[in-house]
């Protein structure tokens, strides 16, 4: 069974790179003079520089060309709303995983709530949990969360390659919550890190955002258990603890009081916005998600952010 991949960023070449040990994948990228760099050199030398595409691995820049019956959408969130406004028709009747981590800021849905508001006919899932793509190219040990709210055996076993170990469940809210969610706190933790605030900080605040997550998830319907897994907490621990996360590396960056990338994709800075607006309309009290919001808009210090977080009431944990 062929796959096809839409977006050719960092995780949409690793992830073609390893699933093409199972059969042929369709990658797609919108610019065709990168499709053809592509092709010409095999390598995604702007997103994933280190990897070699496979034989088997088909880039294009001809969507028609590129469907097929299952599909990841692999571009960052905030631009998945406008890509399946715009390509409803030719998606609709496919399954549709969803690979990115966020909520979007226009409507407050997560990934398979938003391909499920977009496109009605296309079945929704999510793929997701602690992976960097340079680690999935390599083909390092890598396990994820596979999340569809009918159950699929079947893709799970498309999706699983010997180094990509996949977890399936039917919890979609729990799985694309926790993948959203874990970014917000790990701008969070970079910052802690970057202004120096220590180690023992930085667990508190990871402890206290994961309290904060599993609450809004649950409230959202999810399962806790969903969030005890790969999608939340063990993607929480990767990106709250390494430099190769870019969430962890922007947090970082505003911690030093230094400039980031602007071209850099940061999921956490929308999704943080987003879920002050859901946690509002929901009375759930998310504090950690609100200084990341302030500090992101550079309305408030590391050191006003650190006194409101540290200031609050007293009270059992
Ligand atoms: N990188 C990683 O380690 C991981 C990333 N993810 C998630 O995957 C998602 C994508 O991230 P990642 O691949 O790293 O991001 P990158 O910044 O590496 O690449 C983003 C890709 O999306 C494409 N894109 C952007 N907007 C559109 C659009 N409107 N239509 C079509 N394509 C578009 C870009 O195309 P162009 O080059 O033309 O701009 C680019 O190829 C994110 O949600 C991220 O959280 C999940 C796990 C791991
Ligand atoms: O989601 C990721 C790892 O699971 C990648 O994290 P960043 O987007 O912060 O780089």
């Amino acid at each position: 069974m062929t796959v096809t991949i839409l977006g050719a960023g960092a995780f949409g070449t690793a992830l073609a790179i390893t699933l093409a040990q199972n059969g042929a994948v369709s990658l797609w990228a919108r610019d065709a003079a990168r499709v053809e760099e592509m092709n010409r050199t095999r390598r995604n030398d702007r997103r994933l520089p280190m990897a070699e595409l496979p034989e088997n691995v088909a880039v294009t820049a001809d969507i028609d060309a590129a469907l097929t019956e299952t599909v990841l959408l692999a571009m960052p969130m905030q631009q998945m709303g406008g890509f399946l406004r715009e390509h409803r028709a030719r998606l609709d009747g496919r399954t549709l995983v969803a690979c990115s981590k966020g909520i979007d800021l226009a409507t407050g849905h997560g990934p398979t709530a938003l391909i499920h508001a977009t496109c009605p006919g296309a079945r929704a899932a999510i793929l997701t949990g602690p992976s960097f793509a340079a680690d999935i190219a390599r083909g390092l040990p890598t396990a994820l969360t596979l999340a569809c709210d009918t159950d699929d055996a079947a893709l799970q076993e498309r999706l699983s390659t010997p180094t990509l170990r996949i977890y399936r469940t039917t919890d979609t809210t729990g799985a694309e919550l926790g993948g959203a969610l874990k970014n917000v706190i790990a701008i969070a933790a970079g910052v802690v890190t970057g202004a120096e605030l220590g180690d023992s900080a930085r667990a508190a605040l990871m402890t206290r955002g994961f309290a904060e997550m599993t609450r809004l998830a649950i409230r959202l319907g999810a399962r806790p258990e969903t969030l005890a897994g790969l999608s939340g907490f063990g993607d929480l621990v990767l990106t709250c603890t390494s430099p190769l996360s870019r969430n962890f590396r922007f947090g970082q960056a505003l911690g030093q009081g230094e400039g980031f990338d602007p071209e850099t994709t940061v999921e956490g800075v929308a999704t943080a916005k987003a879920v002050v607006t859901l946690a509002g309309n929901l009375g759930i009290e998310m504090p950690v998600a609100e200084v990341v919001a302030d500090l992101s808009d550079h309305r408030v210090t590391v050191a006003e952010a650190m006194h409101a977080l540290l200031s609050r009431p007293l009270k059992e944990e």
